[in-house]
């Protein structure tokens, strides 16, 4: 099957590919040779975590050599904790001590951890080196790699500290997605199923009707929905890149209390798409209690998400100890809490809700468990 290409067409940004198939990787050196931005770099550092770089590496590797590209290369512990300030510093060393410059690049070959991380290093050494990205986790490839936010977590709460850089490139493999282990099939059909909520009735019937075709990794129907997925992303984020018209709000659909999730439970405890998916049943509760989001939309999201393999979790905390969380949210203006809130498949709402109405259906939602 041929690649698919989309371009992301960002308003004061370079345009960039994002290639989507089964053998993007083994061309990633060919393709940065007909980058701008990579075209001439002396040298490419490959950041990878210690799961994927002993499966892609040396393909990765082998595809830039081959391209006549210097290749050096950093890997990390695989896992949400090492989306930290602590592996950016000694990721910032370790290029330092490469002697990487201005004119080289950085390729994150890893899930959305190694994405963001190195998005975050990429554009801070040095005030900023190009970045590329070939995501290797369904989440990575339908989301992370797309639009520039990068980051890493703080104890206080996600992403707390990141930029907003877009990547040269976007090289999907998805003949990576063999060896992804079940919990991060799952992970990614939460966001899959985040943006098909609020792109449009199309995108999410069409997955409701491919949901187990999906959940079970049918190849084609794998495929289609990273594609519809990345134009939706890039098209949200080309009308408001850095979240400030009020546009890219609704692609944190989910995340006001699935950030709260992670963070609360300990960074990697849930997957970041099974606590975007509880976060999608609050967030769908809620839209129903105070903003007329009929019962129909709450109970076909249920169905999508148990149908994807995203069951509501059996975890709780204290309602005040998520409110406390949330209040550290990057849609929060005031101290007051936002929801997106779906008011109907593919019409949402960024909400200002009062602390007394969030503690109460907080409450609720730690009795349902
Ligand atoms: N920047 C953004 O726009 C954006 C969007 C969504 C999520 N995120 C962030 O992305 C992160 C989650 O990303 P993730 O779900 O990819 O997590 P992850 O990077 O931790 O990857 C999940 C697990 O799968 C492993 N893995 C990845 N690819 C593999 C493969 N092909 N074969 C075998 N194992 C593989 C990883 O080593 C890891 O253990 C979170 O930190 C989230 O906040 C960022
Ligand atoms: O690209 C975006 O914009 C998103 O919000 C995508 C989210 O899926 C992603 O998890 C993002 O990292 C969350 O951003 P944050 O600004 O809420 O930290
Ligand atoms: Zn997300």
């Amino acid at each position: 099957m041929p690649a698919t290409k989309v371009i992301v067409n960002i308003p004061d940004e370079r345009p960039y590919d994002v290639r989507i198939g089964a053998d993007v990787l083994d061309g990633l050196g060919n393709y940065l040779r007909r980058v701008d931005a990579t075209e001439n770099a002396p040298r490419i550092l490959v950041l990878s975590d210690t799961n994927v770089a002993p499966l892609y590496l040396e393909e990765a590797k082998a595809s830039l050599r081959a391209a006549d590209y210097r290749v050096s290369e950093i890997v990390v512990p695989a896992g949400e904790k090492t989306k930290s300030v602590e592996v950016a510093s000694e990721i910032w060393e370790a290029m330092a001590g490469l002697k990487l410059g201005r004119d080289c690049a950085v390729v994150a070959l890893g899930g959305g951890v190694v994405g963001d991380l190195a998005g975050f290093t990429a554009s801070t050494f040095m005030r900023g080196i190009t970045v590329v990205q070939a995501p290797t986790s369904l989440l990575a490839m339908v989301d992370s790699s797309v639009g520039g936010k990068t980051g890493v977590n703080l104890s206080a709460g996600k992403n707390l500290v990141g930029t907003f850089t877009q990547p040269a490139y976007v090289c999907a493999s998805t003949k990576v997605l063999s060896t992804l282990p079940s919990r991060e099939w799952a992970c990614g059909c939460g966001e899959i199923a985040k943006s098909s909520v609020i792109d449009s009735d199309e995108f999410f019937f069409w997955l409701s009707d491919n949901a187990s075709a999906l959940a079970s990794r049918d190849h084609d129907v794998t495929a289609e929905a990273i594609a519809r997925s990345v134009v939706f992303k890039a098209d949200v984020v080309a009308q408001d890149k850095t979240e400030s018209r009020g546009v890219r709000e609704c692609l944190n659909y989910g995340h006001t209390l699935g950030h709260a999730v992670e963070s609360l439970a300990g960074y990697g405890t849930y997957s970041h798409g099974a606590a975007v998916a509880e976060g999608m049943r609050f967030a769908a509760r809620l839209g129903a209690a105070i903003a007329g989001t009929s019962i129909d939309v709450v109970r076909a999201q249920d169905n999508l998400l148990d149908e994807l393999g995203l069951p509501a979790l059996s975890w709780s905390a204290a309602p005040e100890d998520m409110l406390a969380v949330m209040k550290r949210d990057k849609k929060v203006r005031g101290g007051v809490v936002k929801f997106v809130l779906p008011l109907d498949i593919g019409q949402w709402e960024l909400r200002e809700v009062e602390d007394d109405v969030i503690l109460e259906h907080l409450a609720a939602w730690a009795r349902s468990k």
